[in-house]
């Protein structure tokens, strides 16, 4: 392998990918409106509020394409009326998505708060005793439920000082919660799903269905014919100086693996160097499709050049198009990976099978780690007694309980190899965390096996690799129930290591020359969590996500802010973090109110919302 630097250092990109501003945070600074002695007193340490909260976010989030969040702080305090609506008129101007209302003291609610019919909302009171942001947090908290418009209520549980209004750790864990749910709901409105080719293999998944994109997110939907691919290589029509380059990065970096077809069977050098040039091939113009190009514009396709605007995407490949061409596994899992040819980068989105929904929670779960994403089939359940009995091998500590088998071949990011590090543990970073070393090692970890041509007529390479154990994971995935519309599924648990000689057993008994990630969901010992059968036995599809980290908090709040419910779930109580409002719809049975909350706002942009 060579030592050539074939990366671009990790730098932030400058700008989304996808036409449009990246959205701000709108910080609104309230106040008692009286003049001559109230309001006077307590401007200056308003505005110092908002600009707290706004160099705080900043310095905390990130969009996905890397640049710090910006914040608009209104022009001047909100006492009333005229200066909410100067308020709102600024941050349509500025590109605003989500808004963040702050006070020291006691304001007019109804009349400061913020009437957006769809930025996310939050406030925050300060806790204060002499002046009593509590109040209006109270009093506008109710104006808001009472006017269906849904807001997060930020309040420490320690009294402050008039002269100490910090952002206490409490209260800056709620403003980030709120503020990264937030963004990732206004970053993918007016945005596209695009579907490249149609259903496949009778996958639910893959039917589209707009109205859910539309109304629960905001966004458009967008579909070529596979055959758009085609045309695209067969006509030239992608930029020629990037060709060579994938190629020879290819090269470098791909190695073979092994070839399990019959021998008689296996396609010769040239076949399969020829599969090569067409799934190089086939990630550039899968991503031209998806964000365009400004080189295709050069060589007098303006038209392609421009893209369709697509934030997430997904390839059917079966059958119609593996039957004949070389399957999307090579491009999938690269353009779902921090690096490629071009540096390291942003993951592009993108299902495999078009599994629409599946890449909803592979998108949002990008959105809200900023990292790369892991999909897979919910392949197999090895409860204990099963490894034992085939093995002879006792599972032991996280694997205890019994794992999952997460496999399918196509969009695993190759950073699910658990090559990148964080004091010696394996992560899944942001790209711009990312080294060089670390895109390599992962690279590294992956071997190309040629397809498996009994399910792959057209040939192609599948991406095989063994995620390191121990990592912080969330599984999800969205379902769409008829009468009841989408319903998400949440297990937070870790990818765990089994000796070698054990996963060569087990995985030997399905398709080999796919990506294996071993999942152990964190039991409670309660309802569908209280073993790991039920949990898989409770998954409502084929299909499933694994994002980085234990983040199936954020899920929830983001999940609260669309208006999708959610049906299963392990993390604990403290870590839920909704609208004020769905303590209405019951306190004792938090599962069963989402539910109830859901179904009363309805989609976020939908008809009823
Ligand atoms: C090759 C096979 O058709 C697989 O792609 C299939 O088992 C699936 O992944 C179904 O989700
Ligand atoms: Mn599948």
């Amino acid at each position: 392998m060579s030592n050539r630097k074939i990366y671009r250092r990790a730098v932030p990109q400058e700008e989304p990918r996808t036409i449009g501003m990246a959205p701000k945070v709108g910080i609104r600074p309230v106040i008692d409106g009286r003049r001559q002695g109230v309001r006077e007193s307590l401007e200056a340490q308003t505005m110092d509020m908002a600009r707290r909260a706004a160099s705080f976010i900043s310095s905390n989030v990130r969009h996905t394409h890397g640049a710090p969040v910006e914040c608009v702080v209104a022009d001047s305090c909100i006492g009333g009326v005229a200066e909410a609506a100067e308020a709102a008129e600024m941050f349509e101007r500025e590109g605003v998505g989500l808004s963040l209302t702050v006070t020291p003291c006691w304001c007019y609610g109804a009349e400061t708060m913020d009437m957006h019919p769809w930025y996310p909302k939050a406030i925050w009171g300060l806790n204060f005793s002499d002046r009593p942001g509590a109040v209006y947090l109270a009093a506008t908290k109710a104006a808001h439920d009472q006017k269906g418009l849904p807001v997060f209520t930020i309040y420490g549980a320690g009294v402050q000082d008039i002269e100490d209004y910090k952002i206490t750790d409490d209260v800056g864990e709620m403003i980030l919660r709120f503020v990264n749910a937030g963004l990732a709901v206004a970053t993918i409105r007016n945005k596209s799903y695009l579907s490249i080719g149609s259903v496949s293999m009778g996958i639910a998944g893959s039917m589209i269905q707009e109205d859910f994109f539309e109304d629960y997110f905001g966004m458009r939907c967008e579909a070529v014919d596979m055959s758009e691919i085609t045309r695209r290589m067969e006509e030239k029509i992608y930029d020629e100086k990037e060709f060579h380059n994938a190629l020879q990065w290819v090269e470098t970096y791909c190695t073979e693996g092994e070839d399990v077809n019959p021998e008689s069977k296996q396609l010769g050098r040239e076949e399969k160097d020829q599969n090569w040039e067409t799934v190089v091939k086939m990630t550039f113009i899968m991503r031209d499709l998806m964000t365009g190009n400004p080189r295709l514009d050069d060589i007098g396709y303006g038209e392609e050049a421009l893209g369709r605007n697509a934030i997430a995407a997904g390839f059917q490949g079966q059958r119609q198009w593996t039957d004949y061409f070389p399957n999307g596994d090579f491009s999938e899992a690269v353009l779902n990976s921090s690096f490629d040819w071009n540096g390291i980068r942003e993951p592009y989105i993108i299902a495999t099978e078009n599994d629409t929904l599946n890449a909803a929670c592979m998108l949002l779960g990008h959105q809200i780690t900023n990292s790369a994403q892991i999909f897979g089939d919910i392949r197999t359940y090895w409860s204990a007694e099963s490894v034992k009995r085939v093995t002879g091998y006792e599972l032991t500590g996280k694997a205890a309980d019994g794992i999952i088998h997460f496999l399918n071949s196509g969009s695993a990011a190759l950073d699910g190899t658990g090559r990148q590090t964080r004091n010696n543990q394996p992560v899944m970073k942001p790209f711009w965390e990312i080294e060089e070393e670390e895109a390599k090692a992962c690279l590294e970890a992956t071997r190309w096996c040629p397809a498996n041509l009994e399910y792959f007529r057209g040939g192609g390479f599948s991406s095989q690799f063994l995620t390191r154990g121990n990592m912080p994971v969330t599984m999800t995935r969205i379902n769409m129930i008829k009468g009841l519309g989408p319903v998400l599924q949440i297990a937070e648990g870790f990818t765990v290591n089994i000796p070698g000689e054990v996963h060569q057993i087990l995985n030997r008994r399905t398709d080999p020359t796919w990506p294996t990630t071993w999942f152990a969901p964190r039991l409670t010992g309660r309802d569908v969590f209280r073993d790991v059968y039920s949990v898989m036995d409770n998954w409502g599809s084929n299909h499933g996500v694994l994002s980085y980290g234990h983040i199936g908090d954020k899920f929830v709040t983001l999940a609260s802010m669309l208006r999708i419910p959610v049906a299963m779930h392990n993390i604990p109580r403290e870590r839920i973090f909704r609208p004020s409002a769905w303590g209405a719809f019951g306190t004792k049975d938090l599962e069963a109110a989402d539910f109830r909350a859901c179904q009363n706002y309805g989609p976020l942009y939908g008809k009823n919302g």
